[in-house]
């Protein structure tokens, strides 16, 4: 990680459970990406692309982190209070380039999340998928060979996802 961005600085509204700072949003990182790119005139240097290549290599430094631990439970019992620091900042680094990438885009990405679980809820309804991990591929393949679909091509519920 380089510098610390500093976050909650406006330090009215909703407590976050941060402990009385705002709670975070990512307009807040959009605009605190843009300033911290416009004050050291690297704007020139966040184009989509370069974005990309730099979010994915955020996921590599991110996956260096569980890389050779094998199954990590929940909560990361007995890890250091420095190791889930820089996992920490990992994430974080994800996050700031993906939000980066978002505005650079023209994409508001709070919204296309909001529509994209909207659109995984269709995909997958509790009612067909509840404890299944299966892809919704399984079922609506088996739906177009007629077994188990309805007029829609929805599934009945016959096949579950
Ligand atoms: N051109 C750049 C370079 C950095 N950053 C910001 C976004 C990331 O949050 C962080 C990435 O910084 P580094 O490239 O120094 O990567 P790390 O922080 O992962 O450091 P290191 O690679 O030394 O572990 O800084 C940025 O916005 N634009």
């Amino acid at each position: 990680m380089n510098g610390v961005v500093g976050l909650g600085e406006t330090g009215k509204g909703g407590d976050g459970g941060g402990g009385g700072e705002a709670a975070v949003t990512l307009e807040m990182l959009r605009k605190k990406m843009s300033d911290f790119a416009r004050e050291r005139d690297w704007e020139q240097f966040h184009s989509p692309r370069n974005l990309l290549l730099a979010l994915v290599g955020e996921v590599g430094e991110l996956s260096e982190i569980f890389q050779w631990k094998g199954e990590v439970p929940k909560g990361l019992p007995g890890w250091g209070e420095r190791e889930v620091e820089h996992l920490g900042e990992e994430l974080a680094d994800v996050l700031l380039y993906l939000v980066r990438l978002s505005d650079m885009c023209g994409v508001d990405l709070g919204k296309a999340a909001l529509r994209k679980m909207e659109l995984n809820a269709r995909k997958y309804p509790v009612g067909q998928c509840r404890g299944s991990s299966k892809k919704h591929t399984h079922y609506s393949t088996t739906t177009n060979n007629g077994t188990a679909g309805d007029e829609n091509g929805n599934a009945t519920g016959k096949e579950q996802c």
